[in-house]
């Protein structure tokens, strides 16, 4: 298959069984990219992790190994295939996967990290997911994009976050012209560096719902999903500095989340989900939670 909106690629990404590619972030989860926290730290460029360097806190990459591991065998019993890249002694942030690439309904784009020790993240994982797939994908090169910014709501309707640090106007226009050339359409929500990534405090849990922070989220873009139809299942400040709105939704009805927000799975529970809770201690003070620790390659 060619594709047709950017002249400059050849062919899109295909996974190997030829799965389609991510046509909504909570179609069936079929393929992920992980990487293993062997040289996990926390790198002071986002508020969580300066705050854990503060008080002192080191990884423990036995524990994060374990507990990635675990994260890993869910996935696979929930029947996803799982390719694990190569992790790297210079790329302390490489297990948080989400942010490198993003997988369009048109194959896979590599992003463009803002910050240098990510950036370089890139070229590592492009090598890697070439020796997986046996194509080349797309770049974005244009100003600056992170993956947890990226949210390909439902079909249709593509949302990217914009905070100028990790990702910038240029770089979210760079890469939703994909979907806008799709006639989708395409909401930016521009937020405070200081929330680092739009996954940190929204994400969809089904075509309609999403898990939002409420407290920190602007009433017009909380209008706008009103408008869209989309509910959302409030999760306060505290609960998603904690990551605990940074959650995987394997197919629109089970979400796997963090077992430190009890609050969170319960209201999930609530609203009809099944929830899979998992320890991600060592991630989370390193800034990032389950949603950052996945990278969709298909889904639907
Ligand atoms: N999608 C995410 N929220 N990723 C979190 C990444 C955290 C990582 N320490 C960074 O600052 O880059």
């Amino acid at each position: 298959m060619k594709l047709n909106v950017f002249d400059d690629i050849v062919v899109p990404i295909h996974s190997r069984d030829g799965s389609p590619k991510v046509i909504g972030d909570t179609a069936r989860l079929r393929e992920v990219v992980l990487c293993p926290p062997s040289y996990l730290a926390p790198v002071p460029c986002c508020s969580v992790t300066r705050e854990k360097l503060r008080d002192g806190f080191q990884t423990d990459t036995e524990l994060a190994g374990r507990q990635h591991r675990v994260l890993q065998r869910a996935l696979e019993r929930f029947g996803v295939q799982c390719h694990v890249i190569p992790a790297a002694p210079d790329m302390p942030d490489l297990s948080f996967t989400r942010d490198v690439a993003a997988t369009t309904p048109w194959g896979l784009v590599l992003l463009n990290p803002a910050m240098p020790h990510r950036s370089i993240e890139v070229e590592h994982f492009s090598a890697a997911i070439e020796r997986i797939s046996g194509v080349p994908a797309r770049r974005i090169t244009d100003g600056f994009i992170e993956g947890g910014d990226v949210c390909v709501a439902r079909p249709g309707l593509l949302i990217v976050g914009v905070s100028g640090d990790r990702t910038d106007q240029r770089g979210a226009d760079a890469f939703a012209r994909l979907f806008r050339e799709q006639s989708w359409e395409v909401i930016t929500y521009r937020f405070d560096p200081h929330f680092l990534h739009l996954d940190t405090i929204f994400c969809m849990l089904d075509d309609a719902t999403a898990l939002a922070c409420t407290d920190v989220l602007d009433n017009g873009f909380l209008d706008q999903l009103e408008d869209r139809g989309i509910k959302v299942i409030p999760v306060s400040y505290k609960e998603a500095r904690r990551l605990g709105c940074n959650v995987v939704s394997i197919d629109g009805k089970t979400i796997f989340t963090s077992d430190r927000e009890p609050r969170v799975a319960e209201a999930l529970r609530q609203s009809g989900y099944r929830v899979e809770t998992f320890d991600i201690s060592e991630f989370s003070a390193c800034g990032g939670g389950i949603h950052c620790l996945t990278m969709p390659l298909a889904r639907g």
